[in-house]
Order: structure tokens, then C-alpha cells, then sequence
């Protein structure tokens, strides 16, 4: 029998990356031509539509992307619609006999394995990679077969398997097939009245070489002093999540490149940072199991918390970071600046949303969606659960952060706050718009609301 020599499409979504891509290698190595296909789903409704903040970042990914991919041979098509119908579609125009892609993990999947069977009942090769995620989701079980609730044991247990295999190496060269596909320009992408991102081109480097120099910064420097990363006024922190997010890092390159040759602290910090990496396998392990982590209660008794209006509550000064909390508004408005904020303060902001204004932590969770660079469906839901107290895992809703000690805590020296709120402390700064004890009473008594639903269940 003749060799297959149709075309193969690699469907590309969370995975912007040449390197560590087992579909890639895939398809180069069943031969024939390489479709590289990116398509822009607004329109599923199974795949939530990305905020503004990572339109922004995709564009730029996108172009980096293309250009890695011309090097090697191949062009990258873009398309826009719903990914079922694009990609089949694509499939007719060139003939394909194969299609493989790298997993997601969100309600998106349904879409995948819509589209795995219709093409295996076409007699189409459909093959899913891991690519993303060190541990699978459902591989991962507790001792009695279900999935984990809380992260230390989830994370113990990810420890004692075997070690995530090494990271591929890029293809040498992809026999690409041109197709027609759309300018990306022509998605719009990037804002342009205004023009918001000036913050965001000074702080990033979309891409894979971006995210390499982040990751070498990390190993070369940032991980000696990783036992500081709760100090936002000191960057230490690795700032790979939008590289991770838009895969082009992935977490097999991060955990293969801090895995020798560290001595000293980064050796020390290094099973720490690992941990770090953890929470976002715990955060996909829960949206696994949970595809509705970004809009229903982890913790049903939570459907009885009586929220606040949002815009009654103040909603428009937390967003602005005017609220008159220096520590709160210095985080929204780094977020607001460069897309992304240091992780003491996404707590600390996010507990002042909804404990101190008592606002719905969905509604948070969208503010950060739309304006995060590294905004991933799985560690923004569980996070914000996390810090409202509906999540797994979560601290006990009566933990409600102080804003004002633990900025004394972690920007003892006031660096971060005068990065971000100059004006603290003159006639243009708002007075703090809740009382903190009074609103962190009115929190824990909102609270009792939630425990009389646990207790009738
Ligand atoms: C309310 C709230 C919302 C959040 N939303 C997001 C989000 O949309 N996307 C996102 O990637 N992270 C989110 N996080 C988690 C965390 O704040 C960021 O991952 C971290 O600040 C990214 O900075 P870094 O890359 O320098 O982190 P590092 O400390 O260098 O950590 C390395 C990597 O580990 C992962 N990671 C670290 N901390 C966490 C965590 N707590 N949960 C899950 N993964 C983690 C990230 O991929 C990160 O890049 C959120 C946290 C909170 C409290």
C-alpha cells in the first residue's frame, strides 16, 4: 500500500509555540505537507471569547509565531469562527488526512471531541497531545479514585509519579502548505481608540523568545531571591504566567531548565517556585472536573451569600483604583498599566472586592479576565474562589485580609505603593471609601447566611 502523503493540520489554540509542541512533531513526522492553523473562536458556546488585555497579546504572540514558523518552512493560517466548522472546512480545501492538536482542558473540550468524531467518521486521523499540563487532569486521583479537593496532597501525589518527560526539541524544518487564511490584522486585536497598551509594549515581549529570556532571567538571577516573592515592591517573580498561559513556554521547559545546576538559594527556592507551577496543575485539575469554576460556587452553600450591588457597592472605583486603600489601588492600577499584578496583591485586592464591598467574586473574576494579559480560565476561577472563600482549598471566609498590615507587611518601605499612587497622601487622594472593621463585620455577617445553607444540607 502507498504511503499516506495527505496533508496534516495542526490546530494550534493555547500552545503559540514551535519548541516542546508534540502535535507539530507529529504532524512532520507522518509526512506530507503541514497546515499550521490558528483559529479565532468568538463564537462557540462552549469557548469563552478572551478579554481585552490578551486580544492584545495574542496579536503580538501570533506575529511571533508566524515568524518562528517562517523560518522553519512554514506559514501559520488564520481563520475566524467556530473552530468545528473552520477546521473542518480547512480539512476539504487541502485534502487533509490528519489533524492533531495539544489538549485543553475547560468546557472547550467538548468542541474537541465533537470534531475528533466527526472526523474519524470521515475516516480522518484525530489525535490529542499532552502538551500543556505536566500531570493530566484525570490521571491524577486521590486513594479512593476521585479527584483532589485540597492542593497539598493533590501536589504530594503529582511529586511521588514519575518525572515529566523532557521537552521536545523544535522541528528542523516543517514541509508547510500555504493556505488562505485571514491578515490578523484584520481580527482587530489591539485596541486603538484609545490605544491603552503603551504600558503593556514597555513591560512585554510576546513570544517564545520572550518568554525564554523570562525564563533564563528566572534561573540566572529572580530564583535566588524567590523567598521574597511576597514582596511586590521586589521583582522576583518569574512573570512567565502569560508565557505559560498562551503556551509559549510550557511547563516542561520551565521544569526541565530549573531541574540542574542551581546551588545556593535558587536551589533552595527551587522546590518552592515548583510548588507555585503546582497550583496552576491543581487549578486545571479542578476545572476538569468542575467546566463551570468561572461562574457557579465551588462550594454550593455560596449561592446563599447575600452579595452587594456592584455598582451601588462601588464597583467603578476598585476598577479604577480609586478606592482610597493605597495597596488596593496600586495593584488595580498595575493591572490596569501592564496587564498583570503581583500575587500578594491579586489577593489582597481581591479580598477588599468581596469582603470589604461584599461584591460577587464573578464579578472580579471578569475584571481581571478582560484586563490580565496572563488571564487563563482555569487559575483566575479558581483563585477568585479561592480568595472569596467558595473555593477548594480556600482559606476560611472569617480570614478576611487588612489591606493596611499587609501592606506594612510586604511593602514595609511603601516602594510599591509610590510606584503606582504618587499622590498618596495629598489633597488628590480619596479618603478610604469603607470603613475596614465596619465593612469586615458586615462581610462575616453576610457570612452567616452561608453557614445556615451548609447547615440545611
Ligand atoms: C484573584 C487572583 C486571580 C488570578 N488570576 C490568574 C490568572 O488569570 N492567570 C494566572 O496565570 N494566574 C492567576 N493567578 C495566580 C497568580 O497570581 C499568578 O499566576 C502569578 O502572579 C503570576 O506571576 P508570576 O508568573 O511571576 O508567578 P511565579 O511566582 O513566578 O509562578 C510561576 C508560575 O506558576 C503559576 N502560578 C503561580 N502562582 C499561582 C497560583 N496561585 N495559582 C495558579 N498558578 C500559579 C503561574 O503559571 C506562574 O507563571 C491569580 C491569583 C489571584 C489571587
Amino acid at each position: 500500500m502507498a504511503a499516506d502523503t495527505s496533508p496534516t493540520i495542526v490546530w494550534l489554540r493555547d500552545d503559540l509555540r514551535v519548541a516542546d509542541n508534540p502535535a507539530l512533531n507529529a504532524a512532520v513526522e507522518r509526512g506530507g505537507d503541514v497546515v499550521v492553523l490558528d483559529v479565532l473562536d468568538d463564537e462557540s458556546d462552549e469557548v469563552r471569547p478572551i478579554g481585552s488585555a490578551s486580544r492584545w497579546w495574542l496579536h503580538h504572540s501570533l506575529t511571533a509565531l508566524a515568524a518562528d514558523l517562517d523560518a522553519l518552512g512554514a506559514g501559520l493560517t488564520l481563520r475566524r469562527g467556530p473552530a468545528e466548522k473552520v477546521v473542518m472546512a480547512v480539512v476539504d480545501e487541502v485534502g487533509a488526512g490528519a489533524v492533531h492538536w495539544n489538549r485543553r482542558y475547560g468546557k472547550a473540550r467538548e468542541v474537541d471531541a465533537r470534531l475528533k468524531t466527526a472526523l474519524k467518521d470521515r475516516d480522518i486521523e484525530a489525535v490529542s497531545h499532552a502538551a500543556n499540563l505536566l500531570f493530566e487532569p484525570w490521571t491524577v486521583q486521590t486513594g479512593s479514585g476521585g479527584p483532589y479537593g485540597v492542593f497539598t496532597p493533590f501536589w504530594k501525589a503529582c511529586l511521588a509519579r514519575d518525572e515529566p518527560r523532557a521537552p521536545l526539541e523544535a522541528p528542523a524544518s516543517i514541509p508547510g502548505r500555504a493556505v488562505e487564511g485571514d491578515d490578523l490584522d484584520s481580527w482587530e486585536l489591539l485596541p486603538t481608540a484609545p490605544d491603552w497598551a503603551g504600558g503593556m509594549r514597555d513591560e512585554w515581549t510576546p513570544g517564545s523568545t520572550g518568554g525564554r529570556e523570562r525564563l533564563e532571567q528566572l534561573a540566572e538571577e529572580r530564583l535566588a531571591d524567590y523567598h521574597r516573592r511576597d514582596e511586590p515592591g521586589f521583582e522576583v517573580t518569574s512573570q512567565l504566567s502569560p508565557h505559560l498561559r498562551f503556551g509559549e513556554v510550557s511547563p516542561y521547559q520551565v521544569w526541565h531548565r530549573l531541574r540542574d545546576g542551581l546551588s545556593g538559594l535558587a536551589a533552595k527556592n527551587h522546590a518552592k517556585f515548583l510548588s507555585e507551577l503546582g497550583w496552576r496543575e491543581f487549578s486545571y485539575h479542578l476545572l476538569f472536573h468542575n467546566p463551570d469554576l468561572a461562574t457557579v460556587n465551588y462550594r454550593r452553600e455560596f449561592d446563599a451569600y447575600p452579595w452587594n450591588d456592584p455598582h451601588d457597592a462601588g464597583l467603578a472605583r476598585w476598577q479604577k483604583g480609586r478606592t482610597g486603600i493605597p495597596i488596593v489601588d496600586a495593584g488595580m492600577r498595575q493591572l490596569w498599566h501592564i496587564g498583570w499584578m503581583h500575587n500578594r496583591v491579586r489577593m489582597i485586592t481581591a479580598s477588599f472586592l468581596t469582603k470589604n464591598l461584599q461584591i460577587d467574586w464573578r464579578v472580579g473574576e471578569e475584571w481581571f479576565w478582560d484586563t490580565l494579559v496572563d488571564a487563563d480560565e482555569a487559575s483566575n476561577a479558581a483563585s477568585w474562589q479561592w480568595v472569596a472563600g467558595s473555593g477548594a482549598d480556600a482559606a476560611p471566609y472569617f480570614r478576611v485580609f487588612n489591606p493596611v498590615l499587609q501592606a506594612q507587611k510586604f511593602d514595609p518601605r511603601n516602594e510599591y505603593v509610590a510606584r503606582w499612587v504618587p499622590e498618596e497622601g495629598t489633597d488628590d487622594y480619596p479618603e478610604p471609601m469603607v470603613d475596614l472593621k465596619e465593612s469586615r463585620q458586615a462581610a462575616l455577617d453576610g457570612y452567616e447566611a452561608v453557614k445556615a445553607a451548609k447547615n440545611r444540607a
